[in-house]
C-alpha cells in the first residue's frame, strides 16, 4: 500500500485553512501544513499494517483456557468527520493445537488497525477475525470502548457518551459461559 503523499496533504491543509479565512503565510501558521503531513503520516500508518503478521509469532504452548489482555488504550479517527475518537480494547481468545501467540501482538493488531480512517466495529471486527483467521483458535472475543470527538466537541455535543462494541467469534458465540467469563474479567 502506498505510503502517505506528504507535499499533497500540506496543500491540502493551505487550502483548508484558506477556505477557512485565515492566511497560511502567517508566522503561527507557516510551519503547520508540514506538521500536519508528518502527524497524519503517523495517525494513519496503520494503512501500511496488517495486524494479521503479528500473529505469525506462535509459542507451542499447551494452553486452551483464556487469554485476555484488557485495557489496552488506542486513538484512532474517525472516517466520517477525522476526528479523533479513543479509549480502551479489550482482545481475548481460546488457543488451540499449542497455537498461542505473543501478549503484545494482540495489542499490535489493536494499534494496526485503529490507525485508518475507522469505524468503532471495524476496528473491533477486524481485531476478531485476524485472530481467527491467523491461530485457528477455539474463540476469539474483542470488546472497545470509546468516545468520539465527533459526538463531544461537534454535532449532538454529548461529552462523556461511550460507545461500546463487540466481536465474538467461535466458542464465545456458541457459549454464554465463556462470553461471561470473559465480560467479568473485563470488568474485574
Ligand atoms: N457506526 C458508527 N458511526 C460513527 C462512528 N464514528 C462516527 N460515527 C457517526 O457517523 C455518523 C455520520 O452521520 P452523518 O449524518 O452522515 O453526518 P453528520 O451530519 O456530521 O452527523 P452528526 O454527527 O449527527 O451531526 C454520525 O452519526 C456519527 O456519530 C463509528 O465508529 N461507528
Ligand atoms: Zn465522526
Amino acid at each position: 500500500m502506498a505510503e502517505v503523499n506528504r507535499p499533497q496533504i500540506e496543500e491540502a491543509v493551505r487550502l483548508i485553512l484558506e477556505a477557512i479565512g485565515e492566511d497560511p503565510n502567517r508566522e503561527g501558521l507557516l510551519d503547520t501544513p508540514k506538521r500536519v503531513a508528518k502527524m497524519y503520516e503517523e495517525v494513519f500508518q496503520g494503512l501500511n499494517q496488517d495486524p494479521k503478521e503479528y500473529f505469525e509469532t506462535v509459542f507451542g504452548e499447551d494452553h486452551e483456557e483464556v487469554v485476555l489482555v484488557k485495557d489496552i488504550p488506542f486513538y484512532s479517527m474517525c472516517e466520517h468527520h477525522l476526528v479523533p475518537f479513543f479509549g480502551k480494547a479489550h482482545v481475548a481468545y481460546i488457543p488451540r493445537n499449542g497455537k498461542v501467540t505473543g501478549l503484545s501482538k494482540l495489542a499490535r493488531a489493536v494499534e494496526a488497525v485503529a490507525k485508518r480512517p475507522q469505524l468503532q466495529e471495524r476496528i473491533t471486527s477486524t481485531v476478531a477475525d485476524s485472530i481467527i483467521e491467523t491461530l485457528d483458535p477455539h474463540g476469539a472475543m474483542v470488546v472497545v470502548e470509546a468516545e468520539h470527538m465527533c459526538m463531544t466537541m461537534r454535532g449532538v455535543k454529548k461529552p462523556g457518551s461511550q460507545t461500546i462494541t463487540t466481536a465474538v467469534r467461535g466458542i464465545f458465540a456458541e457459549d454464554d459461559k465463556a462470553r461471561a467469563e470473559v465480560l467479568s474479567l473485563i470488568k474485574f
